[in-house]
């Protein structure tokens, strides 16, 4: 068996992962509070995996209620080298019709600044590059897998995460699409920044559920009509998590694993005890 964890977050209808053998249920203490669940570990295909639903089991909490920080901590304090991030989203582009599979590789940060999207402050100060949100290399064996599933695949394009939970208005439906986005959702900006301060690898199956409320021959987004495309397309997204699984590599040669190299600002004798301990798990190579 490789030596790597691949991480999957369950968003919207994606509550559980099926196929695993040796499933175990773990409850993880983070220094940044709850995570939204218990993980699921097991093994797919002889790959180690960790799975949790986002919102939590039944879909209890909120895009902005989601602990980030707790999750993508108790993927890293699991092992976790690549996260897989299963996520419904609205199309801003005719071409990609309810249905459609895109992996995005660019996002636009619509949130309210009320999420807690870093592991630092307090104490230490880092910058990462962000330049490119996603890493390349999952999404390209994403990209390849959803081929494989039979999808009809999007490579490539915008999410744009807005802070919800109501959907957008027309006007804004409308701003968003002249922004050139291919998809809107409320959920991934946190995880990618949390993922890559965690130099985690992060790569997005956004399943197009609806045309949110800018097109003109289609209704309004409404949640039956996403739980519905979802119904339908489940099978098709476990399918592509387990093509992608026997093509992600187990060495990583992305940039995502030496994320910090340079980040970190903060003199390393001005960090506390106290801050060193709580980031350990995320800086400690590095003090
Ligand atoms: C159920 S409709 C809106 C909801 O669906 C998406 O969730 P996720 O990204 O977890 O699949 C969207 O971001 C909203 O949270
Ligand atoms: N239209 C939409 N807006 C925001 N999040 C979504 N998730 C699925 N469809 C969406």
């Amino acid at each position: 068996m490789s030596e790597q964890v691949i991480g999957v977050i369950g968003g919207s209808g994606l509550y559980e992962m099926e196929g695993l053998s040796d499933v175990r249920s773990v409850a993880v203490e983070t220094p940044f509070g709850a995570p939204s669940d218990e993980f699921i570990t097991g093994v797919l295909d002889g790959v180690r995996m960790v799975f949790l639903p986002r919102h939590g089991k039944g879909h209890r909490l909120l895009p902005s209620e989601v602990n980030y920080r707790a999750n993508i901590y108790g993927m890293k304090k699991l092992g976790v080298t690549r996260i897989i991030s299963v996520s419904a989203v609205g199309s801003m582009k005719e071409e990609i019709a309810p249905g459609h599979i895109v992996i995005p590789d660019q996002f636009i940060d619509r949130t309210n600044a009320t999420r807690a999207n870093t592991f630092f402050g307090n104490g230490v100060v880092a910058h990462v590059q962000f330049a490119d949100p996603v890493c390349a290399d999952l999404s390209g064996w994403l990209f390849e897998a959803a081929l494989a599933a039979g999808a009809t695949v999007h490579r490539g394009g915008t999410y744009i995460c807005m802070e919800g939970p109501a959907f957008s208005t027309r006007a804004e439906s409308n701003l968003y699409r002249s922004f050139g986005v291919s998809v809107i959702g409320m959920t991934n900006i946190p995880e990618a920044k949390l993922a890559r301060e965690a130099e985690i690898c992060y790569g997005v199956i956004a399943l197009s559920t609806d045309y949110d409320c800018w097109h003109e021959s289609h209704d309004d987004v409404s949640v039956d009509a996403i739980l519905a495309i979802i119904r339908q397309n489940v099978a098709m997204s476990k399918s592509i998590i387990s093509h992608a699984v026997k093509r992600i590599s187990a060495e990583r040669t992305c940039p995502c694993a030496s994320a910090l190299t340079y980040a970190i600002i903060t003199d390393r004798g001005a960090i506390s005890t106290e801050a060193k301990e709580r980031l350990n798990l995320i800086i400690g190579k590095y003090l």
